[in-house]
């Protein structure tokens, strides 16, 4: 076997360098506007890996699925089989607070979890899920964050702070989300703290840049369309991050 149950590329046909979306049609996309020379490199179960280059660095993107069983097995098999040292998730979220809006990025500074990952990896511990401290200031240099408040990096905010992984979509909970507001959470998705869980075990770094595609407390959400344009800024800030020295 050359690939992994889950992925079929060959030994060196990833890069140390991943972009990772949810969704294996975003990946096609971010392979096709932000890296040269893109080629498929693995399509198992129609989840889709790209192999080409950002700005003369060879860079691959790879869809995880949603959830965090389905990237935690993603991110294993590309830390442990392929070499890769980096990886950014660009995904989507739900914003909590007022303060963030639709089309805000948040840069995911800890990941919380309803999920079992933060207990039972190391018995009688509750893991703190934490991004690669170098991947996280590379991404705040990239967005033009200054401490203490919101930066801009083209149209809306780019908000750093904890995030919430759920393994809920379908979560009808307000109080949850006043609860984790009240302790500065900014967003609501369903994989960072899974990917850096793996990160973590694996000795590899991770990072989550997540864009506002819906509102808890609104109930806005984005047009399909906009999604595609509004996630563009998640990716620049995700790939500079992926390309800068720690
Ligand atoms: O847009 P992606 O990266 O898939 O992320 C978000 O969207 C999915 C839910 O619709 C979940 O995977 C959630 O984390
Ligand atoms: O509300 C949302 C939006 C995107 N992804 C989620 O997991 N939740």
């Amino acid at each position: 076997m050359t690939g992994t149950p889950h992925i079929a590329a060959a030994p060196g046909e990833f890069a140390p360098l991943v972009l990772m979306p949810g969704d294996p049609r975003r990946a096609r996309r971010i392979a096709e506007t932000f890296l040269a020379d893109a080629r498929l490199v693995t399509d198992v179960r129609g989840v889709l890996g790209y192999t080409g280059t950002h700005r003369g660095e060879p860079m691959s993107v790879l869809a995880s699925g949603m959830g965090i069983p389905s990237v935690s097995i993603y991110a294993t098999e590309l830390f442990r089989h392929y070499g890769v040292r980096r990886i950014v998730r660009v995904g989507t979220a739900g914003a909590i607070p007022l303060t963030v809006s639709v089309r805000d990025v948040v840069i995911a500074s800890a990941a919380h979890t309803d999920s079992s990952i933060s207990r039972v990896l190391v018995d009688g511990v509750t893991l703190s899920l934490t991004p690669s401290y170098g991947l996280l200031r590379l991404a705040a240099d990239a967005a033009g964050h200054q401490d203490g408040g919101a930066g801009h990096q083209g149209r809306g905010a780019v908000h750093i702070g904890p995030v919430f992984t759920s393994d809920h979509f379908y979560l009808d909970r307000p109080a949850l989300f006043d609860a984790l507001e009240r302790r500065g959470t900014l967003a609501t998705e369903m994989e960072a703290a899974g990917l850096y869980a793996v990160a973590a075990a694996e000795g590899g770094e991770a990072l989550a840049v997540l864009t506002a595609s819906d509102h808890v407390r609104t109930g806005e959400a984005l047009s399909a369309e906009e999604r595609e344009t509004c996630f563009d800024r998640a990716v620049r800030i995700a790939a500079a991050a992926l390309l800068g020295d720690v």
